[in-house]
């Protein structure tokens, strides 16, 4: 059975906000409407806390149930609604040590707290409107971020930069759908007209910023999870060996035995704070072995499934007819050729490539020459990214991806229904659906079990 009682906004919550283990400070914090009363009960200052002012750090003792005390602490209490959750809150901070933090969470407890679920506070920063979910979620892509552009691009969505964006999208639509209502609800009055060629020019600018914002979003998805590169090709043609060299270390076996590789190897880096996930497959051929075979369709799952598909070619031979279907293959996927082994006398040429795939982006290089492995590194982050967008990323999940992408569908659908002369009511009826999206994607309309599901990621106390 789903817990629901974290809708319920009258218990105090209580738990340690630090991490567990040894530290300097470790802080317990609770929120809600009790927060002090339950407090004072546990600690000791010159004052009690409700006659310090709030947001002023006081010392004190943290007393046991027998009102011995257990340790020399600052105890702070911020008033609702100027607190992180909107709440009271109260913060006792207590020396690191893993067994007073607990002691002291205990006390609490004792006093009447509940213990807060994973990511309750912030859910509570939410229900209590202090920010939305695209925010709540970027609470999450700051704790998580591995890079300084992940981070910055986390932080920015945490500030209310793609809450800004989407709110002004939504009173867009909001504006143009009063406008239609009022055509259509009386005709013959004087209200303000919208022209069919005015319409089509706002829509197409609502989907245009859509699409920028999406674009955003990707890209701080790819900063928080990484892509995933596939490194496919026949055996034996050096994709182990390049593996390695973009790992920079021994990864995979490597030996002139074709059909070396077998399982799925992943390894990643990270490239202008991307990470990159490279993933070393088994070389594709028809083979009796059980083995191979079974590798070769995972490889030709990763091949799917990837962000971007690495081919690699062995320059110092005849390129196989499974080589040609393979290059048709890749016309419909994202994908570098790289042409490998240009250390030895080469029987292809770039160009020999370039006319079986004339829109492809194609490497000569070998596998042992570093500083061509560091150019494809630099190729693959450009193939997927335009320079700037990395420095103006959006943290977002793909199931807010997904959201924006319905809501562009909506207007993408209300512009042609426009375009082919449909009822005004359709244009209308399309527009309310987008913001319907736009509502659900910052949380002000939800379900229990998504707010459930997004807010059970986060960690205890946070
Ligand atoms: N000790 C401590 N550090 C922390 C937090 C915390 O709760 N406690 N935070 C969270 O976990 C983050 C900071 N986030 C916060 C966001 C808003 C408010 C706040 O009180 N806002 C009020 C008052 C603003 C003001 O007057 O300065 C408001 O916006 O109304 C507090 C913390 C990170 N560091
Ligand atoms: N001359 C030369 N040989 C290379 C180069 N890269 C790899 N090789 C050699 O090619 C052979 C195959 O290399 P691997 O990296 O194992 O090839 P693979 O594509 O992973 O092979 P499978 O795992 O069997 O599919 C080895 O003997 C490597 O030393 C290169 O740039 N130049
Ligand atoms: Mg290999």
């Amino acid at each position: 059975m789903l817990e629901k009682s974290f809708l319920n906004l009258d218990d105090t919550i209580a738990s340690i906000s630090t991490a567990w283990g040894e530290a300097g400070i470790a802080i317990v914090r609770l929120s809600g409407p009790q927060a002090l009363d339950i407090a004072e009960k546990a600690f000791r200052g010159i004052k009690p806390l409700k006659d310090t002012p709030p947001r002023y750090m006081r010392n004190g003792f943290l007393l046991d149930e027998r009102g011995a005390p257990i340790d020399e602490v600052l105890g702070v209490w911020f008033r609702s609604p100027k607190s992180y959750t909107g709440e009271d809150v109260v913060e006792i901070h207590c020396h690191g040590g893993l067994l007073v933090a607990s002691k002291c969470l205990e006390l609490l407890i004792a006093q009447g707290a509940r213990l807060a679920e994973p990511g309750e506070f912030t859910q509570r920063a939410f229900l209590n409107g202090r920010i939305d979910l695209t925010q709540a979620e970027a609470v999450l892509g700051v704790i998580r971020a591995k890079s300084d552009e992940a981070l910055l691009s986390a932080a920015r969505t945490l500030r209310g930069e793609l809450s800004a964006k989407v709110n002004s999208i939504y009173d867009s639509l909001l504006n143009i759908s009063a406008t239609l209502e009022a055509n259509l609800d009386f005709p013959e009055e004087d209200i303000p007209y919208l022209s069919k060629d005015d319409l089509f020019q706002s829509l197409n600018a609502i989907a245009l910023n859509l699409q920028d914002v999406i674009y955003r979003c990707k890209v701080g998805k790819a900063l928080r999870d990484g892509i995933k590169v596939a490194i496919v090709g026949r055996p034996n043609v050096g994709k182990s060996s390049i593996f390695n060299a973009l790992l920079e270390e021994t990864r995979a076996i490597v030996t002139p035995i074709p059909g070396t590789t077998r399982d799925i190897i992943e390894g990643s880096i990270v490239h202008k704070g991307i990470p990159i996930i490279f993933m070393d497959t088994a070389g594709l051929r028809a083979t009796d072995d059980l083995v191979e075979t079974i590798g070769v369709s995972m490889a030709q799952k990763a091949l799917r499934e990837a962000d971007l598909r690495l081919w690699i070619i062995d320059g110092s031979e005849q390129l196989t007819k499974e080589e040609i279907d393979m290059a048709m293959e890749l016309k419909n996927h994202s994908h570098i050729v790289a042409i490998n082994k240009a250390d030895i006398p080469q029987v292809i040429s770039l160009e020999d490539v370039r006319q079986m795939l004339p829109e492809s982006e194609i490497m000569v290089l070998s596998s042992y020459d570093k500083e061509a492995i560091r150019e494809l590194k630099e190729r693959i982050v450009k193939k997927l990214f335009k320079d700037s967008a990395i420095n103006e990323g959006f943290n977002a999940t793909a199931r807010q991806i997904e959201t924006l992408k319905s809501v562009l569908s909506c207007v993408e659908n209300s512009i042609s229904s426009l375009v082919s002369g449909e009822p005004q009511d359709l244009v209308a009826s399309n527009l309310l659906e987008a913001r319907y999206h736009i509502d659900r994607l910052l949380g002000r309309n939800f379900d229990e079990d998504l707010i459930h599901l997004i807010f059970s990621q986060f960690c205890v106390g946070k």
